[in-house]
């Protein structure tokens, strides 16, 4: 082993998360090295968001067109898996090939490694038989990877996760899905309406079950419609393959069948494999504790969905801004730059940078209060903040709105495909909303009223006497605030 090379900072993961932090810090001057074992980029493009948003585009657009008959004619409408696919290989995921994005991180000064990146020592990394020294920090951003429940006779099946479902050219006749969370619910709707014989299999009670009940209620009803088969409170007890499909056992005797098993029960960290013990930090947790500056310990940052703070593209964007910011006002002060204006040019390079990207107005702190998620079923799941259940568990002093989106005039008019609602949750000692789900044709969209709306803490007073644009979906947040109580 020679001698570790010096860096300013190393990068692990270089996914959503990663490649942000890697990619400004490089701009601003830094020499960073960016090491990924997969694909730079991480999940989202190539097996997550993008490509799944692709296929709901398609599906959706099967719904719609379908939905001709009785609103405007007729329409014959027989939908082709071929060109989902050619868009996921051609457009999104270049047949899985990261070059453009290893490009675009070099191009903008970075050094990267591929392979598996482990900490050796307090800022100190080894990829094969390379190792690194930082002199500023080291950034952790190296994801999840699918839990997969310990099933009798399920390890060793040619199950699919996320990953062969996305990579799929041509659909399976019947699909099992197990779990009935974001991905499943997801993936299941697109899958039934191109045609495949889809059965939801969830462990819980209900469907989307970190939300509201009245979302799973319409998510269930809205894949229902779509002909697929939701089973809750579903106790797996064996899985077993026979070379051309599926059977999963569960409790009570019930029997499952289908030609493919798609496993979607969540995410899980792996922090074993980062060798936090060399660092002092515990490898036992679930997820990479982090201060609200995404720090894990002296020089160590994290970002992203190994910090357990929701696996969501926009926080790890979210948090990936606010590492560089905090980097940077490290590299700053470890320069002697007191205060981040107008001292910029005197010490030049980095530091400069870092007194313009981190400097003035100081680095933000992460504050989830108004975490926004959509999950893109039609209709749309749109949430923000803390659900009744959640409010209540904290001790709030509770105040639900609610508004059904079918019996708004813009609901009224669009008729098939109207399923939805509006809930509020307020916090009536405050008058302000501490969460909101918005469930409809748009329900993504509308979604940002209300997140503007929990994250200012805007009074309910204020937003009771609001314009609302008439006729439109996000009409229905006023007839919701007028319910509170
Ligand atoms: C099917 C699906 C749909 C989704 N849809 C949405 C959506 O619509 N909206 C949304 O906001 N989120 C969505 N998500 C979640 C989103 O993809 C994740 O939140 C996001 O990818 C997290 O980014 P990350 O940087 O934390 O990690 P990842 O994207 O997981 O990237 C981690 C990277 O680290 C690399 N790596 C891991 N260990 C090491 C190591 N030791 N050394 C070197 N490299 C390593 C991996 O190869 C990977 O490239 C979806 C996820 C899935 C699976
Ligand atoms: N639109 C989006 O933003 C989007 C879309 C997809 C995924 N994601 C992210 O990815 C994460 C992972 O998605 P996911 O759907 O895998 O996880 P999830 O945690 O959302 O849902 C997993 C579901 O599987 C169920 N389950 C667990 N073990 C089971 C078992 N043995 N049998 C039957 N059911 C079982 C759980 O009760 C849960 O309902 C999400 O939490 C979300 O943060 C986001």
């Amino acid at each position: 082993m020679t001698e570790p090379q010096q860096v300013d900072v190393i990068v692990v993961g270089l996914g959503v998360g990663g490649e942000e932090v890697a990619g400004r810090l490089a701009e601003a001057g830094l020499d960073v090295v960016g090491i990924d074992n997969g694909l730079v980029g991480g999940e989202c493009p190539y097996w997550g968001c993008i490509p799944s948003k692709m296929m709901i585009r398609a599906a959706n657009a099967v719904a719609e067109a379908r939905r001709v008959n009785g609103l405007a004619g007729t329409a014959d409408v027989r939908p082709d898996w071929t060109p989902v696919a050619r868009r996921i290989r051609e457009e999104a995921t270049a047949d899985w090939d990261d070059t453009v994005a290893v490009k675009r991180f070099t191009d903008k000064g970075g050094h990267f490694v591929r392979g598996t990146g482990r900490l050796v020592g307090p800022g100190r990394v080894r990829v094969g038989d390379q190792e690194f020294q930082a002199r500023h920090g080291v950034v952790v951003g190296v994801g999840t990877r699918p839990s997969i429940p310990p099933l009798d006779g399920l390890a060793g099946t040619p199950y699919w996760t996320n990953r062969e479902a996305i990579e799929a050219a041509e659909l399976p006749g019947s699909l099992l899905v197990l779990g009935g969370g974001a991905i499943g619910l997801e993936l299941s709707q697109v899958f039934a309406r191109f045609g495949v014989r889809v059965t939801v299999l969830e462990r819980s009670g209900r469907v989307l079950a970190v939300e509201e009940p009245e979302a799973s209620e319409v998510a269930a009803a809205a894949l229902r419609a779509d002909g697929v088969e939701i089973r809750t409170g579903v106790a797996v007890e064996r899985v077993d393959h026979d070379g051309s499909g599926f059977t999963v056992r569960a409790g009570g005797g019930a029997r499952f069948t289908g030609e493919r098993l798609l496993v979607v029960t969540g995410r899980r960290a792996h922090l074993d494999e980062l060798g936090l013990d060399t660092v002092g930090v515990d490898a036992g947790q679930r997820y990479l504790a982090v201060d609200d500056r995404m720090r894990v310990a002296g020089r160590l940052w994290a970002v992203g969905d190994v910090t357990g703070e929701g696996a969501f593209t926009h926080i790890a964007m979210y948090q990936a801004d606010i590492v560089v910011r905090d980097l940077l006002d490290q590299v700053r002060r470890a320069a002697g730059v007191p205060d981040a204006s107008g001292t910029a040019s005197a010490v030049g390079g980095a530091v400069g940078a870092a007194s313009t990207v981190g400097g003035t107005g100081g680095v933000p702190r992460a504050d989830y209060r108004a975490l926004p998620r959509v999950t893109f079923t039609d209709p749309e799941i749109g949430a923000v903040g803390l659900t009744e259940q959640q409010a209540r568990d904290r001790g709030i002093n509770v105040q639900v709105g609610y508004a059904a989106l079918s019996s708004s005039t813009r609901g009224w008019i669009h008729q098939v495909g109207d399923g939805g609602f509006i809930k509020l949750v307020a916090d009536a000692d405050r008058g302000v909303l501490v969460g909101a789900t918005s469930a409809g044709p748009a329900g993504g969209e509308v979604l940002s009223g209300l997140v503007v709306a929990v994250h200012a803490a805007v009074p309910v007073s204020q937003l009771r006497h609001m314009i609302y644009a008439y006729p439109t979906f996000h009409r229905a947040i006023q007839t919701a605030l007028n319910d509170l109580g």
